[in-house]
């Protein structure tokens, strides 16, 4: 990392395929910054996500995240950059079939966590930050829609990571629990994790006036004002 910068693109062209969908992005993300992208469907937010996720290369340009060099990513090194960014995205993509627990053990496990206490107590932390403590060992069918939500957060937490990157987090909640996933988003990234989040809804963005951006005619728009 270079000082506070958490992502950095310069110059950079991203395509899916042969399309060119943005051209020239220069993108700038410092620890704790809350960044709002938004852009019609189909102008690019989810690619320069994957971008950032290191799930899509970049050909002309360059560009940072969280330390590692995008242009120049082995796949080697994709799960170690993935370590440090928090993903959430609307379809929460719990493990239905496991307990909250261990859905989050389950990850920790994945990214290379072995020490059983160390373990415990990351999941019952992260959902302490969550506001959900006591629904360790629920199932994810006996939480709302807002809760799955915030367990996702929460597993997005385990490995303290530098940037969370949202697409859509509150897509599928109605608008009092929207207000309050966002919340606790807004909290998070004033405890110094960055946070970038794609949405279209634009009564949220009002609501947490912040730094927006916008995916329109293949460019990446800085300063929007809605
Ligand atoms: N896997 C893919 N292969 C080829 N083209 C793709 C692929 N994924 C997206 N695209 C195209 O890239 C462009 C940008 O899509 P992208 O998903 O980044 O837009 P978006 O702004 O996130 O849209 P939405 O708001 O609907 O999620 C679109 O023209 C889309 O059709």
């Amino acid at each position: 990392m270079i000082g506070n910068s958490i992502i950095k693109l310069n110059g950079v062209d991203i395509f899916q395929q042969a399309h060119l969908v943005l051209s020239n992005v220069n993108l700038h993300v410092d620890k704790g910054d809350f960044v709002w992208l938004i852009g019609q469907t189909g102008s690019g937010k989810s690619s320069l996500l994957k971008v950032i996720y290191g799930d899509l290369g970049i050909k002309a340009g360059t560009g940072h995240a969280c330390g590692y060099e995008l242009s120049k990513l082995p796949t080697r090194d994709v799960p170690y950059l993935r370590r440090k960014l928090g993903i959430v995205f609307q379809d929460f993509q719990l493990l239905t079939d496991r307990s909250i627990e261990q859905n989050l053990i389950f990850v920790m496990r994945a990214t290379g966590w072995t020490d059983k206490k160390l373990i415990n107590d990351r999941a019952l932390d992260v959902l302490e930050k969550v506001g959900l403590r006591s629904k360790l060992k629920k199932m994810p069918h006996e939480l709302s829609g807002g809760e799955q939500q915030r367990v996702v957060i929460a597993r997005a937490l385990l490995n303290d990571p530098e940037i969370i990157l949202a697409d859509e987090p509150t897509g599928n909640l109605d608008p009092e629990t929207s207000e309050e996933i966002v919340l606790l988003l807004k909290q998070i990234s004033q405890m110094g994790t960055a946070v970038l989040i794609a949405t279209h809804d634009y009564h949220i963005i009002r609501t947490f006036p912040s730094r927006i951006i916008k995916c329109e005619n293949g460019k990446v728009l800085e300063d929007v004002v809605i």
